[in-house]
């Protein structure tokens, strides 16, 4: 089966964002994308026909959940992921990483891997690099993410130093034991936090290893987001410029238009999803609590410079009582219209790209969205 290949077609003359191209075993995307997540096999209320209407070409999966829930051995025996779920297109599974670390309590870092207990049955579970690379190569990811620790913020440098070390030597074995099992995409976590010299670090030693892609992990876990915003620019230009750049777990509009001005090429967050489902809707012009008493004889779309199918056929008025009776049909709604918004979004970052105006284009849309200029 082919690997991941990334092309590199153009870098925006005003900003460091690039145009590309990912090449998966299950079909290509452009890049900067943003990707929805279906942590648990399903992009949660989205039909994969209504993904695919939403052009959205690679969604997340999770090992971690999956591997609880339903197991991976019943995924393998429907033939994989795309199989279970029925999504032809490309998949990327976290490696449970920072599941572990953020769920799960009770836990113990050791050399060989984290002993933890279950997040809801309490029972005691252990993951390793190599466990975390069985179960990606069970449910047939096309990108599979190695196994790494996210630090908690704030960390000293003691400890991230001494964590990125054990990240690096957990990639080496995530990368020894995928060899041994297929071709996919194996992409290093480059971590470090923000400690230039730990992140420099961490880039050499997963560089070394030539993985097909690279994350940048360790963030958008609850720094400032000008923290974020410095991090990336002294880490982007490490990476390698031919391989593709996914930041974990990121994230708002605004975010997602900075991230790709230092030079990220994929995003992913579980945003737009969830605050959806407590009838919160990204629009144009900021944030709409369509909950809110204020819609209840608003007919107009959520967002009038919206052309999704919600905004061309919805009313705010319909949609808040749909919420405010916890109609699912509602979530639905706000669900197809926030990954509209984010996935139109990129496809209008990627155009600014091409047209060397992704700075303009910032200035636009945080005065519209109703950011202040940082
Ligand atoms: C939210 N901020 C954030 N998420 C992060 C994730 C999980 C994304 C994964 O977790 C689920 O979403 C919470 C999704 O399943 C997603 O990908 C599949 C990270 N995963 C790993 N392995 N290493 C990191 O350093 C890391 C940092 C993050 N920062
Ligand atoms: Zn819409």
């Amino acid at each position: 089966m082919k690997p991941i290949t990334y092309e590199l077609m153009k870098t925006c003359k005003q900003t460091g964002a690039r145009l590309g191209r990912v090449h998966t075993p299950h079909g290509s995307f452009d890049t900067p994308t943003f990707m929805p997540v279906g942590t648990l096999a399903t992009v949660k209320t989205m039909s994969p026909e209504e993904l695919e209407e939403l052009n959205a070409n690679i969604i997340l999966s999770n090992t971690y959940h999956l591997w609880l829930r339903p197991g991976d051995d019943i995924i393998g025996e429907a033939g994989g992921l795309h199989q279970f779920m029925n999504w032809n297109k490309a998949i990327l599974t976290d490696s449970g990483g920072f599941q572990v670390f953020s769920l799960s309590d009770r836990r113990e870092i050791k050399e060989e891997g984290v002993h933890f207990r279950h997040h809801l049955s309490g029972e005691k579970l252990f993951l390793s690099p190599e466990k975390a690379m069985q179960i990606q190569n069970v449910l047939g990811s096309d990108i599979m993410m190695a196994f790494d620790e996210c630090p908690p913020y704030p960390a000293t440098y003691d400890y991230m130093k001494a964590s990125v070390e054990r990240t690096s030597r957990w990639a080496e074995r995530c990368l020894e034991a995928h060899l041994r099992q297929n071709d996919q995409g194996l992409f290093g976590i480059i971590q470090g936090g923000e400690y230039e010299d730990l992140r420099k670090q961490s880039i050499e030693d997963l560089t070394s290893l030539d993985f097909p892609g690279y994350a940048v992990g360790g963030l958008s876990v609850g720094e400032p987001k000008h923290i974020m915003n410095e991090v990336l620019e002294f880490t982007t230009p490490l990476m390698p410029s031919n391989k593709p750049r996914y930041l974990m777990g990121v994230g708002s509009p605004d975010s997602l238009i900075d991230g790709a001005i230092r030079g990220i090429d994929m995003f992913d967050c579980v945003l737009p999803t969830r605050i959806a489902r407590n009838g919160t809707c990204m629009t144009s012009f900021g944030r709409l609590v369509v909950r809110n008493a204020k819609y209840a004889r608003d007919f107009r779309p959520i967002d009038e410079k919206c052309e999704c199918h919600v905004c061309k056929n919805y009313s705010r008025a319909y949609i808040r009582h749909l919420i405010k009776c916890n109609e699912t049909f509602g979530f639905r709604l706000t669900t197809y219209h926030n990954l509209y918004f984010l996935l139109n979004l990129m496809r209008k970052v990627r155009k600014a790209i091409s047209e060397d105006r992704l700075g303009d284009f910032k200035k636009a849309f945080f005065e519209q969205y109703g950011l202040n200029q940082p």
